[in-house]
């Protein structure tokens, strides 16, 4: 970014008030009658029937539209472990996407905590009082086992965005890419930089989506994961090939696909060029992609480019996911965010970017047109009809698959955050 970018970045965040979110009263409290009833002694009588019976909580109070969005700040996006506290604007962020694109009210939170398992009974402990857990920006391999944790002790939706988020994105991108590619996944020779929390759980979906394990190459920092290494973790080493290649420079010839979910100008433009013809390019580490699409278009002209970034085509980011998946989950009370509702949410995404973009969207981005194919691969955030399409494919998943406590919505299909409550 120029310097005059980022001062506009730090401005936003600091003008008119400090910070993106804030909390807004949903009750009148004009009068003295009006506090008797939001506060003593009428805020007696809900606490009493919660008391009662917990389901009461969701008829009395915000937790069923409330997400809370947990870090711990050890891989906060791309920069790495910066601690909790600088991970507070991406939090946020986090909230305002949930707000603006699925009508959620979330609460960020930001731990410090000594160990994943203090990080694991902290959450645990306060889970209660949220609809659902967004963890973010939590490292691997710790946030595997602190994701499996929280799932087991907790009875609302915990999901890992990084994670889980990143993938169903990834995968309905990548279908949609390799089909205009003229390829098919179960053929692609996948080269993925990065063996932590996204990339992990990215091969594991494409995996899941037909991608053929012998096609894969992951990559950490020491390199190709390999099986002759023995310094894998137990999720490293799912992925584990047999093969004599151990640099990028090696996996990347002739790969049609490079997958970056790694860090920063990790892909040269000589390497983007060993690739096969018509190459995908998913360069997802943020803010600063593994090759940035300027230098990627330079270096060839056939190439599918697509990174993590709001401010060039094919946004593949974990945005399109998460505001979604947790409105379809809340709004059928799941007790999990499973396999099936991933998968409804990789098609729902993959299918909405097959058809005519909207006026509004293409005012938003100041184009002309923008129709399926190399430079649209993906809705983008701005697309309205994102809300409805992904969460009554993730809410019927639920039903179907019989994780939902609700039925389907009767106030479905939804066309605007307004109508998040029904009428
Ligand atoms: N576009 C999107 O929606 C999303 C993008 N991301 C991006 O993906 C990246 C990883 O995030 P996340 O998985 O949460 O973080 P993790 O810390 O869990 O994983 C980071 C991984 O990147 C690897 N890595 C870092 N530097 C290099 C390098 N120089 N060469 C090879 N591998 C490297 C690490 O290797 P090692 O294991 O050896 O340490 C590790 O496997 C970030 O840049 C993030 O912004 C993440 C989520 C969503
Ligand atoms: C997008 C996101 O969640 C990340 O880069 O970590
Ligand atoms: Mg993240």
């Amino acid at each position: 970014m120029t310097d005059a970018k980022k001062q506009a970045a730090l401005d936003y965040h600091a003008n008119p008030i400090p910070g993106k979110l804030s909390i807004e009263l949903t009750k009148p409290t004009a009068s003295a009658k009006d506090l008797a009833l939001a506060y003593s002694p009428g805020v007696a009588e809900p606490c009493r029937e919660i008391a009662k019976d917990v389901e009461n909580a969701y008829l009395y109070t915000g937790k069923g539209n409330l997400v809370a969005v947990i870090s711990d700040g050890s891989a906060i996006l791309g920069l790495g472990n910066l601690g909790p506290l600088a991970s507070k604007p991406v939090m946020e962020g986090k909230g305002v996407l949930f707000k603006r694109f699925a009508g959620i009210n979330s609460v960020d939170l930001e731990v410090d905590a000594e160990s994943p398992q203090a990080f694991i009974d902290t959450v645990a402990r306060v889970a209660i009082t949220w609809g659902g857990i967004n963890l973010e920006d939590i490292k691997a391999p710790e946030c595997f086992e602190i994701e499996r944790a929280l799932v087991e002790r907790c009875n609302i939706p915990v999901f890992h965005d990084d994670q889980h988020g990143t993938a169903i994105v990834t995968a309905a991108g990548m279908l949609n890419a390799l089909d205009i590619a003229g390829k098919a996944l179960d053929e692609a020779r996948i080269v993925c930089l990065g063996a932590g929390a996204a990339a992990i759980a990215c091969m594991k979906l494409l995996v899941a989506c037909g991608a053929k394990a012998e096609n894969l190459f992951m990559l950490d920092r020491k390199g190709v994961i390999h099986s002759g290494r023995d310094d894998l973790n137990q999720y490293k080493a799912m992925f584990a090939t047999e093969t004599d290649k151990r640099t990028l420079d090696d996996a990347i010839e002739g790969a049609d696909v490079f997958l970056g979910l790694s860090g920063p100008n990790l892909l040269s433009p000589e390497q983007l060029k060993k690739m096969a013809a018509n190459p995908v390019v998913f360069a997802c580490s943020n803010p600063d992609p593994e090759i940035h699409p300027d230098v990627a278009n330079a270096a060839r002209d056939d190439v599918i480019m697509a990174t993590g970034r709001s401010d060039y085509p094919n946004q593949v980011n974990n945005v399109l996911g998460f505001p979604f998946i947790f409105r379809g989950a809340l709004d059928v009370r799941a007790t999990a965010i499973n396999e099936e509702m991933k998968v409804a949410a990789v098609h729902a995404l993959k299918d909405l970017a097959r058809e005519p973009v909207p006026q509004y969207v293409l005012d938003a981005y100041e184009l002309d047109a923008l129709e399926f194919g190399r430079g649209y691969i993906l809705p983008t955030p701005l697309d309205a009809r994102l809300l409805d399409r992904v969460s009554a494919a993730v809410a019927q998943a639920a039903v179907d698959s019989g994780v939902a406590r609700k039925p389907f919505p009767a106030h479905y299909p939804l066309n605007s955050v307004d109508e998040v409550y029904g009428g």
